[in-house]
């Protein structure tokens, strides 16, 4: 016992020296950082407003942005009041937009095949058959404002239905520049006197609603690809506001699509599971336990690290380590650079030749594909690595059972 109520004071007095420890280096850093967020201002004139029109500094690059206080709520209700949004496709893209329209008092119907999965997903979230849920062809039919958001290969695939109904002075909106990049390969013209433009929020649409209710919004990319009515532009910069987005920047469709593709494939998910899943093996074959391994490549990173970076970028996360930390950091860095630059390289070359979206094509159109999807993401979650994590996040204090 004694030696317990010995332990516990031990552990409160470290607890509260990291604590201390931690808040003199808040003081130490933040008055370099608050130095360094006013530098460009002075440097060059990183800020102008033309016609709501912003024009920033990134790292040295001007770009022009757009964001919601340009649209307020009133401006967007009187934009958009004579307009019908139909979203076909009710994939997290789908719930997340489609949600956010509707709360934020657009007229919106949904347009999925009746009685699928989405269909049963969206008359659990709120939407009524007959009144704002529909078949994709009805639903195409009455928007005057089409959101294609059916996954890419459906896309594809659907595009005899649909197109039919995308009659001249409609808007014809996606977000991704699949379809229309790779036509050769989904046959997705873009109609004649009809607006083509793109809206792709830089995240998953889970994360868009969920950032949309907490008064927040994840950024998305912007691009017209045909400007029938002269006021394309526009048009896609009031939908980035009324979907939820946090600042707008300005893309291309083969831009979006390279990019997303390449970003998704690599350090967003393909990457980061492979570095996830090394790192673990090395710690496993030297003896590591499975709770050493998972909380020194995933539980730190995901909880302690990866935020600190989010928050105030990687020199911030790494001056909150350890100068032991930093150096070896520092020093390895390159050698990840070094190893992971031919791999990026190949992969930017297998999305720019169309394998990529190939590959996504043929998969995701076969009759079995959620399936066989669901049994590759089964293995991830059944291997070790993963199989300890749920252990490991079931032992976070907020998630122990009361
Ligand atoms: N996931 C994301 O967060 C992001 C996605 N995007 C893009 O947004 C678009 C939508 O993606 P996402 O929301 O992920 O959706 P998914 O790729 O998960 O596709 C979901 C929708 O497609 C429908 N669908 C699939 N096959 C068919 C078919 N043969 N006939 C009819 N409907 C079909 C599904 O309906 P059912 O349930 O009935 O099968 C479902 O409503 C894509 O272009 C994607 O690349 C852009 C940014 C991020
Ligand atoms: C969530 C997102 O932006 C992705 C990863 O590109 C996608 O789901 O396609
Ligand atoms: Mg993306
Ligand atoms: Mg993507």
């Amino acid at each position: 016992m004694a030696s317990r109520a010995a332990s516990r004071s031990i552990a409160r007095a470290a607890s509260s020296a990291a604590r201390s420890t931690l808040a003199i280096r808040a003081l130490g850093v933040a008055p370099r950082f608050a130095a360094r967020a006013a530098a460009p201002a002075t440097a060059t004139s990183a800020f102008q407003q033309i016609r709501g029109i912003k024009t920033l500094n990134f790292g040295g690059s001007q770009e022009k942005v757009y964001e919601r206080s340009d649209w307020p709520k009133e401006k967007l209700l009187d934009y958009f009041k004579n307009d019908t949004i139909a979203v076909l496709g009710y994939g997290p893209q789908g719930h997340g937009q489609g949600l956010n329209l509707r709360d934020n008092g657009l007229n919106v119907i949904v347009g999925v095949r009746k009685d699928g999965r989405s269909w049963k997903k969206a008359v659990a979230e709120g939407w009524v058959p007959g009144k704002n849920l529909f078949t994709i062809e009805e639903a195409a039919n009455k928007g005057n404002i089409v959101f294609n958001l059916l996954s890419d290969a459906a896309q594809r695939d659907l595009w005899p239905t649909i197109k039919p109904f995308i009659t001249p002075g409609k808007t014809l909106y996606f977000s991704h520049g699949f379809a229309i990049t790779y036509k050769h390969q989904t046959n997705v013209e873009a109609p004649e006197g009809v607006d083509v433009v793109l809206c792709a929020p830089k995240g998953s649409g889970t994360t868009l609603r969920t950032l949309f209710l907490e008064g927040k919004g994840l950024n998305s990319s912007i691009a017209v690809f045909q400007d029938a009515s002269g006021h394309a532009h526009e048009r896609v910069v009031a939908l980035g506001v009324a979907i939820g987005s946090g600042y707008l920047y300005e893309t291309t469709f083969s831009k979006e699509v390279y990019s997303d593709l390449f970003g998704e494939r690599g350090v967003l998910m393909g990457a980061i599971n492979g570095l996830f899943r090394a790192q673990y093996d090395v710690l496993r074959a030297q003896g590591h336990s499975p709770s050493e391994a998972f909380n020194e490549t995933v539980e730190e990173a995901t909880q302690s690290l990866f935020p600190l970076i989010g928050a105030n970028g990687m020199d911030w996360m790494y001056a909150n380590c350890s100068v032991t930390a930093q150096r070896g950091a520092l020093d390895w860095h390159q050698k990840f650079y070094d190893a992971s630059l031919p791999v990026f390289q190949d992969l930017y070359k297998s999305v720019k030749d169309g394998t990529e979206s190939q590959r996504a094509l043929d998969k995701n159109s076969q009759a079995d594909y959620r399936e066989s999807l669901e049994k590759e993401l089964k293995e991830i979650r059944e291997s070790e690595i993963w199989r300890a994590g749920e252990t490991v996040r079931n032992l976070r204090p907020e998630n122990a059972k009361k």
